[in-house]
């Protein structure tokens, strides 16, 4: 099969759609927006492995894969997911804090879920998976150690992050580590120190094979390419994920690591966007569907356009009372009322699907 590869992981394969996105559009969108919607649920977006559980999703999912690859689905289709479960999770913010933590035994649960995956991986070695390590981990290691529960989660993340990096190097696996994005190690001030623990992780990892680069853009919404730097973006030249990669690359060769990278595009279709401020990440207005995943990307440096955050799902409750609740979830430029981080937020799909570019309509 197609499982092993060389070069771009994106070029010989389909990525999948999978059913659970599709039941959430099924389920909550086309009852309200019409069969229109549906469409939406035709372009591949990653499943994230937010829960211990998810990981059975993901062996549902693989089974699903394998039984269209084996109906002659051509080319053949790749698993996409998300590796998202660390102790004391999203550690400079509220709204996604997950299941582990360290105080917990959260570095040997988490362990333990690295295992589950990569005994799937080896069960559907006939597959090839396409990989995000763990969104917002290893650039609050650059930008937020200043942050207490940030400080406490550094060893843990770099002992969490390389097991899953050393368990997870098979023949069938293409692995990137999220990177944040243009507005966040793009800044001047953090590009180096964030290339120079990229490269040290790649080297103290053995220079895997399955480790092909990093992620850019996971759940933001800057363009892959404009013209006019949005006025949030002042101060960093770097005011879009291709110059933020091209910026980055080199530092990485120079260090020793040749990676290439995938760029999240699911919510980049419209620019600017309604964003007060750069640093907004929460349910951001005025954004829309973006670039469709493609591995025609017009640079050597970017393997895929890629819609690595479900379009529709949340990212943060907008409930002052809840646990999980974070201000920038509370602030004028992120849609209310929203439910929590991961649950289906419809007028948020409703917006992006308005504003998608390409439209959908
Ligand atoms: O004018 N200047 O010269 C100058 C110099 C330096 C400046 O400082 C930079 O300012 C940037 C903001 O512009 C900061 O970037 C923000 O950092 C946040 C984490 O702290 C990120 O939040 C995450 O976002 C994820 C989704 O992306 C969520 O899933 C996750 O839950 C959530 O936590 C924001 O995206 C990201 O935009 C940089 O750290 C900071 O170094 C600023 C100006
Ligand atoms: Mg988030």
């Amino acid at each position: 099969g197609t499982a092993g590869w060389s070069g771009n992981p994106f070029t010989d394969v389909q990525m999948w759609t999978n059913s659970y996105y599709a039941s959430e559009v099924s389920a909550y969108a086309v009852p309200t927006m019409g069969p229109g919607a549906a469409a939406v649920a035709k372009v591949p977006s990653f499943m994230w492995l937010d829960t211990r559980d998810k990981v059975d999703l993901m062996a549902e999912t693989l089974a699903d894969i394998r039984a269209a690859n084996k109906a002659g689905a051509n080319p053949p289709n790749a698993g996409i997911f998300v590796v998202y479960d660390l102790p004391d999770r999203d550690c400079a913010a509220a709204a996604s804090n997950g299941e582990y933590s360290i105080a917990d035994g959260g570095v040997e649960k988490y362990k333990a879920y690295i295992d589950a995956i990569a005994d799937l991986v080896k069960t559907y070695s006939d597959i090839r998976m396409l990989l995000v390590i763990e969104p917002d981990s290893l650039a609050n290691m650059i930008t937020n150690l200043n942050v207490a529960k940030c400080a406490n989660a550094e060893k843990a993340y770099l002992e969490c992050t390389q097991y899953a990096i050393k368990k997870l190097n098979l023949p069938n696996v293409a692995m990137y580590l999220d990177a944040g994005h243009a507005g966040w190690l793009g800044w001047p001030a953090n590009l180096a120190p964030a290339a120079k623990m990229y490269a040290q992780l790649y080297k103290d990892t053995g220079s895997p094979k399955a480790l092909r680069g990093l992620a850019t853009n996971v759940a933001n919404y800057n363009a892959w390419e404009i013209d006019t730097c949005p006025s949030y973006t002042q101060g960093n030249t770097n005011c879009d994920e291709s110059r933020y990669v091209n910026a980055m690359a080199p530092l990485l060769k120079e260090a020793g690591w040749d990676a290439h990278f995938i760029t999240d595009t699911g919510r980049s279709g419209k620019q600017p966007t309604g964003q007060q401020e750069w640093g907004h990440w929460c349910n951001v207005i005025g954004t829309g569907f973006g670039k469709r995943p493609s591995a025609d990307t017009g640079s050597d440096l970017l393997d895929a356009f890629v819609w690595i955050k479900p379009g529709g799902e949340c990212d943060g409750t907008s409930d002052t009372s809840a646990a999980r609740y974070d201000y920038h979830c509370g602030l004028s430029d992120a849609l209310k009322p929203a439910p929590e981080a991961g649950a289906w937020f419809q007028a948020y799909f409703e917006q992006l699907y308005k504003n998608a570019n390409p439209p959908f309509q």
